[in-house]
């Protein structure tokens, strides 16, 4: 049995499951009062065990992708589950269909919630017995999701939040207006593998330096990939006219996957109606394939070392 743990605030309320230590709703109120769920949840708590979206899970042990060669550490190869030629997500069973200890809940002015997970020694072929942890905060109008781990041998760790946002809680994020500090995403192969160049977004539709409608400019063609974030406040912040919801994306991460995908089964899913492209998400992590690049900021988590990634959800109301 999956166990659901609610926290709340004056301003934000958050339901998360043990399985994948998985935001099930983020709610918040709109303009008007209304309370909006601005994640995509599913009816049934059951469906996050067929959870191929990863919706609202944590994502681990190396969230993105992989090449399907795998890598190497100190000189060994390790060699990892792949399908479609990549490994995604950390495997075959990777974090998010794990179920997670809770260890502590509290209440009050900052309620909070924290999960653990004890990964084994070459767990879906990673090295290092490694223990992780979530964290979720609320502080007022902020959400801090706090991932950390270490490990008993050198390892390589990329954690992340797979939440699909929709400020409106129902429809299409087209109309929503977007902004991503970020001049440059990563340019991939066939495979969605970083070959290890940058892309301009200048004069494209993955440009949002400046804020703007997705719909508007560029017709939008769904977005999958990795924004290199230039080191300006905010990262990415995204508003929906319709319920005054603005979230502000802030992050000790250096990229941020933004997935838009085109359509979502909404047979199991909560929010409706939903219309083309329902959601986006913002996946703050390292980069995908980063054990086979040396240009990247590493993904390497030495033995003993402590891992942190830290990102917050501000939500205010214009
Ligand atoms: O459905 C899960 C999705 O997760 C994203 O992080 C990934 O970039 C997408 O390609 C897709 O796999």
């Amino acid at each position: 049995m999956m166990k659901k743990y609610t926290i709340e605030n004056s301003l934000i309320k958050l339901v998360t499951i043990d399985y994948g230590a998985t935001i099930h709703q983020l709610i918040t109120k709109d303009r008007n009062g209304n309370d909006v769920n601005v994640v995509i949840s599913f009816k049934e708590l059951e469906n996050y065990k067929h959870n191929s979206n990863y919706l609202g899970a944590s994502v681990g042990r190396f969230a993105g992708r992989i090449r399907k060669e795998g890598f190497k550490l100190n000189g060994k190869q390790y060699d990892l589950y792949t399908k479609n030629d990549a490994h995604l997500h950390g495997g075959k069973e990777g974090f998010s269909f794990k179920t997670w200890e809770m260890e502590s809940i509290t209440e009050g002015e900052n309620p909070s919630i924290k999960y653990s997970y004890f990964s084994k020694d070459m767990e879906e072929g990673y090295p290092g017995n490694l223990k992780v942890y979530v964290t979720y905060t609320l502080i007022k109008n902020e959400l801090t999701i706090l991932f950390e781990g270490e490990s008993d041998q050198d390892t390589v760790l990329n954690l992340t939040n797979h939440n699909y946002y929709n400020l409106n809680g129902k429809g299409s994020i087209l109309d929503h207006e977007l902004q991503i500090n970020a001049k440059n995403i990563l340019d991939t192969d066939e495979n969605a593998i970083p070959t290890g160049k940058y892309k301009a977004v200048e004069s494209t539709h993955y440009d949002f330096r400046e804020k703007r409608k997705i719909n508007s400019d560029y017709e939008f063609k769904g977005i999958d990939d990795t924004y290199v974030l230039d080191e300006k406040e905010p990262l990415a912040k995204i508003y929906s006219e319709e319920s005054g919801i603005e979230m502000i994306v802030a992050s000790n991460q250096p990229g941020v996957v933004v997935y838009t995908p085109e359509t979502m089964d909404e047979s199991k899913i909560s929010n409706k109606p939903l219309e083309r492209y329902p959601s986006i998400c913002f996946e703050t992590e390292k980069f995908s394939d980063s054990p086979n690049h040396n240009n990247f900021l590493s993904t390497e988590l030495k033995k003993g070392e402590h891992y942190t990634n830290e990102t917050t959800l501000t939500f205010n109301l214009k």
